[in-house]
């Protein structure tokens, strides 16, 4: 007998996952990926068939995790659209499947989810990386990745001054008053990037628009756009000059312009970090290059889905 699998909507996925869940299941979920136990966690890098008609790219991000049974699969596009486009970057769907038999067991939005798990990784990243007496929060971009990074990083940090600067200053005025707190809009990334303790780069850039000579020593980066190998949001300045931590090594090495075209050298997974076996460099200048994994949508997966059945 096949059962159908269970639609969860967007609005449910946002409502059925917490923030606080997120942050200690993407934790353990990075610190096992980066052990390395070949039965323990499966996850191939990400497939990409780019769309060059259309400016456009489909990603296919299988993972299997042994400790929590959990089978998923994120199918995301993302596409670069043009300045004045209201439409959104990135659609996504996950798919979880019941381990043993195969079967897929529910279809739920993956937007919220890779919204979510990405801002929360990025804190994870702060969490270890940036200096200890952090007050200035530095975001550039004003999309809907800045919107999510902003969320996490006020729930789970006291900064004094948070900074937003977007390509276009309306942008950055429009994402100002949709959040709950006070921001200051910036014109320049020199000026807002000065004497910031953590910057995010959440852009679709190509071209570097973060330069190391900017960013105070000590800083923490987390740069989480440019996730094609010929794409870039941090010049090699800065590449050569931080400490770079990544998310997965294979991932980074093949998808991360930042880290290829800059030849910059990976200190370590967060995962490691994590694990204890390599160490958090927060009185350097650090980069969390993050690039995204099929792991952190699973546990997301297996959380909104854990949560929907509890609630039947
Ligand atoms: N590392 C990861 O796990 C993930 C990374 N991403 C990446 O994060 C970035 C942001 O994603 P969203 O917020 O969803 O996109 P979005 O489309 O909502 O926002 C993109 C932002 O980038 C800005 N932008 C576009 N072109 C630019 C340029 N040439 N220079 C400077 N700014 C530019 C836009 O003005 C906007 O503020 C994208 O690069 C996306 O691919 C997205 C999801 C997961
Ligand atoms: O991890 C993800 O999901 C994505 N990463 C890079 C850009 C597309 C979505």
């Amino acid at each position: 007998m096949s059962m159908l699998p269970v639609l969860i909507s967007r609005e449910e996925v946002m409502r059925l996952l917490q923030n606080n869940d997120l942050i200690p299941s993407l934790e353990s979920a990075l610190g096992m990926f980066s052990k390395r136990n070949g039965t323990e966690v499966i996850q191939p890098v990400r497939t990409t068939v780019p769309l060059q008609k259309y400016n456009g790219f489909l990603g296919l991000m299988p993972a299997y995790i042994a400790h929590e049974d959990v089978l998923a699969i994120k199918i995301v596009s993302f596409y670069q659209r043009d300045k004045d486009s209201d439409l959104s970057a990135h659609q996504a769907t996950v798919l979880l499947f019941d381990p043993e038999r195969g079967n897929v067991i529910a279809v739920m939005d993956g937007i919220t989810i890779t919204e979510k798990r990405t801002a929360a990784v990025s804190a994870i990243s702060a969490k270890l990386l940036m200096p200890p007496k952090a007050e200035v929060l530095c975001i550039l971009g004003s999309g809907s990745q800045a919107i999510s990074h902003y969320e996490v990083f006020t729930q789970m940090f006291s900064f004094k001054e948070i900074r937003v600067w977007s390509r276009r200053r309306e942008r950055a005025e429009q994402f100002a008053r949709a959040v709950q707190g006070p921001v200051a809009v910036f014109s320049s990334v020199k000026e807002a990037v000065e004497g910031s303790d953590v910057i995010i780069t959440v852009t679709m850039a190509t071209e570097p628009v973060l330069q190391g000579e900017w960013v105070k020593p000590g800083a923490h980066v987390a740069a989480v756009g440019a996730c094609r190998p010929d794409w870039r949001e941090l010049d090699d300045a800065l590449m050569r000059k931080a400490v770079v931590y990544v998310d997965s090594r294979e991932g980074a090495s093949t998808e991360s312009g930042d880290i290829i075209l800059s030849g910059a050298s990976i200190f370590a997974e967060l995962g490691e970090v994590i694990n204890g076996t390599k160490s958090a460099q927060c009185e350097k200048t650090t980069v969390f290059k993050s690039l995204g994994m099929g792991i952190q949508d699973a546990v997301c997966a297996k959380l909104v889905f854990d949560q929907w059945k509890s609630q039947q």
